[in-house]
C-alpha cells in the first residue's frame, strides 16, 4: 500500500512560444525512491523547478497530501538544483549549518544535524575545510548534505548522482535509501539508467516534455516484458529451431534466446529441453529500463 504525497497535474509550460511541458502528470509516493529520466531537455529540471516553487507553471496544479504546495509545506521539501550553489570560501560545516537554519532549524539542532550527516556522507574530515578547496564530487556530496540536513518530508534532487564516482554514488544511495525507509518521498533526475534501476522503487519517464510511462519499476517491467525465454542447456540448442511456436532471437552454442507465440506453453518448451538432455537454466528474460527507455521514448 503506497501513498501519494506529490502530486502533479496536467501542469503545462511554455517559454517564449516554445511548449516546454506538456499536460504533464505523475505522482511521488512516501517511503519511495523515485526516479526521474528523461533526455537532454526533455523537461525534468522545468518540472522539478515548478514543483519547488522556482518556476510557475502556465496551467495545472502541484498538491502536496491532497492541496496545492504552500511556503509552509516547501519548508519541509530539501531541494538539490541543477545549478549547483554554495559559498565557496565558507567551510563546509559552516554552509550546511547556514542552510539548515534557513530551514527553521535551532543552532543546536542544526549542528548536531550537519555533523552527524557529514559523517555519513564521508565528509566529516573536510567538514573545517573550505568548500572550493574540496574536489567537484565532494562538493556535489556537500549539496545533497544541505539538501538533507533538516530532514526533509520530499526530496527532489536534480542529477544527484552526476559527477560522483561509483562508491561515492553508493553511499548517497545508502543514505537516499535510509532517508525513504524513515518515510520520506524521494524524486531524484539521472541520466545513469543502470544506477535509476538498481535504485529506484518508481519511474517516471518523460520525453519532449510529455510522460511516457510512470508506475511502479516492477509494473513498468511486466508491461513491457516481451514472451522472451533465456534457456542454458548443455549442448547444442539448435534443435530449437524445429520447435513449434518458438522463434530464436539468438543462439550461441548451448545458449539461447527465444521468443514464444502467443499460446505456446513455456513448460512445454522446458520439457523439449530436458527431453534432450541437461537444463542449467530457463527463465523469462526481463528487460533492462534501459531498453524499456528506448521503448517508451520511440
Ligand atoms: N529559462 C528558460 N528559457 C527558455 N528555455 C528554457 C528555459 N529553461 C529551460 N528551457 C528549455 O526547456 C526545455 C526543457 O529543459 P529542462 O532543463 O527542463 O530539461 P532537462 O530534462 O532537465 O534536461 P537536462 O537533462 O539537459 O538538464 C529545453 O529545451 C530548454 O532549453
Amino acid at each position: 500500500m503506497t501513498t501519494t504525497v506529490l502530486e502533479v497535474g496536467a501542469v503545462d509550460r511554455s517559454f517564449g512560444d516554445r511548449q516546454v511541458l506538456k499536460d504533464v502528470s505523475f505522482s511521488v509516493a512516501a517511503g519511495r525512491l523515485t526516479g526521474f529520466v528523461g533526455a537532454n531537455g526533455a523537461g525534468k529540471t522545468t518540472t522539478m523547478r515548478i514543483i519547488l516553487g522556482v518556476l510557475a507553471a502556465d496551467s495545472g496544479t502541484v498538491t502536496w497530501r491532497g492541496v496545492p504546495v504552500t511556503r509552509q509545506a516547501r519548508q519541509r521539501f530539501g531541494y538539490m538544483p541543477e545549478e549547483r550553489g554554495l559559498y565557496p570560501k565558507m567551510t563546509v560545516a559552516d554552509q550546511v549549518v547556514y542552510l539548515a537554519r534557513l530551514h527553521g532549524l535551532t543552532a543546536a539542532d542544526a549542528r548536531r544535524r550537519t555533523t552527524a550527516l557529514l559523517d555519513r556522507l564521508e565528509l566529516g574530515p573536510r567538514a573545517g575545510d573550505p568548500v572550493e578547496k574540496l574536489s567537484l564530487g565532494n562538493q556535489q556530496r556537500v549539496q545533497i548534505a544541505a539538501a538533507l540536513v533538516h530532514d526533509p518530508e520530499l526530496l527532489v534532487l536534480d542529477e544527484p548522482f552526476s559527477g560522483l564516482d561509483p562508491l561515492a554514488a553508493d553511499s548517497v544511495v545508502a543514505v537516499l535509501r535510509e532517508r525513504a525507509a524513515a518515510g520520506a518521498a524521494v524524486l531524484f533526475s539521472s541520466h545513469q539508467l543502470e544506477l535509476v534501476e538498481r535504485l529506484c522503487d518508481d519511474l517516471v519517464i518523460i520525453a519532449d516534455g510529455n510522460i511516457r510511462a510512470a508506475g511502479s519499476r516492477d509494473e513498468l517491467r511486466g508491461r513491457h516484458t516481451l514472451p522472451r525465454y533465456a534457456i542454458e542447456v548443455d549442448a547444442d540448442a539448435g534443435w530449437l529451431r524445429d520447435e513449434p511456436g518458438v522463434t530464436i532471437v539468438d543462439l550461441d552454442g548451448a545458449h539461447a534466446v527465444v521468443e514464444l507465440a502467443s499460446g505456446t506453453d513455456d513448460q512445454h518448451v522446458l520439457r523439449a529441453a530436458l527431453a534432450h538432455g541437461q537444463v542449467r537454466s530457463f527463465g523469462p528474460v526481463r528487460p533492462s529500463l534501459a531498453e524499456i527507455f528506448r521503448e517508451v521514448i520511440k
